[in-house]
């Protein structure tokens, strides 16, 4: 009867487990490896405190939640590699990026910047790409999201913002009143906001997305020359939007779209991949083009970099195991590598601090010692603590300097002497927003579904938010301001006929209520 479907990945799992393994996979044991007797798998009628089975499965289950990430709590993610396709030698000398064809190792991990771990993907609002890149000189983690712009410089900002675009404290819900409060005290988020609500905001599916580091990295080659790029990971199946309507209806009957298709996609052979490109400034240009180039709020303009192609990173292996390969892992914008020292901006300087003390918090202080986040080499004098330890460096030196052949430094000739101080502006520039609406929206169409989605996430806004984001929207542009008034009266005329039409209508009464007994056919 079955012999002719043909089942969705997802769903074969377990059969595909059971086609590889004809026979059991061995006996069942406690944790502590004693074997399981037959006869203690059932404790109904026994003595259930002397079953340590039960204790041993309850108390193992209990205990099976780590907190959730603070953001971009929901999990997928796989294994891949990255492949050189392009000798950019001139500008770094980081050894993973040099030597066309060579391959490095990497996990990925994807997530919607605010959902918790149950949430949806299909929602507008910021993607994480996250890749770890397991190279021989340690791990390199670019963290990611599909905006090309961030909200804000200042990273004092971070748990402020992110409190407003979460859950409300007394309610527990998701307030776009708070969300669009925060855009007006912090107009720069506005920019974020801009991207989000246009085509740009739902992907279908992770595959479909480019992703973007953000910050302007500092690089440096083997001369000890530094150039100044921004990562681009351009989507290799074609960039593919859906819209709030289409997302809801899919998000109707499956929360997690994009982690299946991702899962599909990989174990159908469709393996997903990504260009990985740089857009590059030279020293020089990085000091005297007319915009500040290291301002994560604003694009770089067209006409004052060129663009480079570094290779390909390629999706080729579902996990095993979500929990330990993609929850477990640990991704710290600040493992960096030689060749690559990093961005130099005032918002990064914050985040080399965070990922380390929040991942001390959720992993423990050794996460850097999980499987999945251990680097190839790693030789240090930190001990002890929380496990995993694995050897804890067995009976090597635990101090520096020493006598007795503990691990010792390099010297790194074409390390950069000199260091980049950026003075940063705080003022709040509109110019990016206009940019957005007026060129970035390349049709009149788009922006027709811009000022919808606007409108639609605006309607429930209470004042004084709703007057002052007007204003706001005035200074960005008349135009746009006009619209989303327009837009706004016609959405409010619609609510207050809906709500006298609802007043008239009958209160629906309950036609039934749960049975609770079954007839006593005794009688
Ligand atoms: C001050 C600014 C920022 C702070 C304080 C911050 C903080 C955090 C924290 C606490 C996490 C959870 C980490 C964990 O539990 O493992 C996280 C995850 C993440 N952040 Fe940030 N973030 C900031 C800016 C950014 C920016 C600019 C980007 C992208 C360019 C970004 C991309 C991500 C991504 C992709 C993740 C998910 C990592 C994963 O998959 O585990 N964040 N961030």
């Amino acid at each position: 009867m079955y012999n002719n479907v043909t089942y969705t990945p997802d769903e074969r799992q377990l059969l595909d487990f059971k086609l590889e393994h004809p026979e059991t996979i061995g006996l069942w044991t406690k944790s502590s490896g004693e074997p399981t007797e037959v006869r203690d798998i059932l404790t109904i009628n026994s003595d259930q405190f002397n079953n340590q089975l039960l204790i041993d499965s309850m108390m193992n289950f209990n205990a099976e939640r780590i907190p959730e990430r603070v953001v971009h709590a929901k999990n997928t993610g796989a294994f891949g590699y990255f492949v050189v396709t392009n000798d950019v030698s001139k500008y770094t000398y980081a050894d993973l990026f040099n030597g066309i064809g060579k391959k490095t190792p990497l996990v990925a991990r994807f997530s919607p910047s605010l959902q918790n771990r149950g949430g949806s993907d299909l929602v507008r609002e910021a993607l994480g790409l996250a890749v770890k890149f397991y190279t021989k000189e340690g791990n390199l983690d670019l963290l990611c999201l599909h905006t090309p712009i961030f909200s804000f410089k200042d990273p004092l900002f971070f748990p402020l913002v992110l409190h407003a675009a979460t859950r409300n404290p007394q309610t527990n819900l998701f307030t776009l009143t708070s969300f669009w409060d925060i855009a007006v005290q912090k107009p720069s988020v506005i920019h974020v906001f801009f991207w989000l609500f246009s085509d740009y905001g739902i992907v279908d599916g992770y595959r479909k997305s480019d992703f973007f580091p953000i910050h302007t990295y500092e690089l440096a080659n083997k001369h000890g020359e530094t150039h100044y790029v921004r990562f681009n990971f351009r989507t290799e199946q074609g960039f593919s939007a859906i819209s709030s309507a289409e997302a809801a209806l899919i998000i109707g009957r499956d929360r997690d779209y994009s982690v299946r298709d991702l899962y599909n996609a990989i174990e159908r052979g469709h393996y997903p991949a990504w260009r990985l490109e740089m857009d590059v400034m030279t020293e020089h240009d990085i000091q005297t083009v007319e915009y500040d180039p290291f301002d994560v709020t604003r694009l770089w303009e067209n006409g004052t970099f060129t663009t480079v192609q570094i290779g390909r990173l390629i999706l080729n292996k579902n996990v095993d195991n979500v929990f330990s390969d993609i929850e477990l892992t640990a991704y710290n914008p600040s493992n960096l590598v030689p060749g690559i020292p990093g961005p130099p901006d005032g918002l990064f300087r914050g985040r080399r601090i965070f990922y380390r003390d929040t991942q001390n918090h959720r992993l423990g202080a050794n996460h850097n010692k999980i499987l999945v986040n251990k680097p190839l080499y790693a030789k240090t004098y930190n001990r002890d603590g929380k496990p995993p330890v694995l050897l804890n460096m067995r009976n090597a030196p635990n101090y520096y300097p020493n006598s007795f052949n503990g691990p010792v430094p390099y010297v790194d000739e074409k390390r950069p002497r000199k260091k980049l101080q950026l003075l940063e502006r705080n003022a709040v520039d509109f110019q990016p927003m206009s940019d957005f609406y007026n060129y970035i929206l390349e049709s009149e169409d788009h922006r027709g579904r811009f000022i919808q989605n606007l409108v639609a996430s605006l309607e429930p806004v209470t004042p004084p938010v709703i007057q002052k984001i007007l204003k706001l929207f005035y200074l960005i542009d008349p135009d746009l301001h006009k619209r989303v008034t327009v837009g706004l009266t016609a959405a409010y005329a619609r609510r207050a006929a809906e709500q006298a039409a609802a007043q008239t209508t009958s209160t629906n009464t309950p036609i039934r209520n749960f049975p609770t007994t079954v007839p006593n056919r005794r009688n």
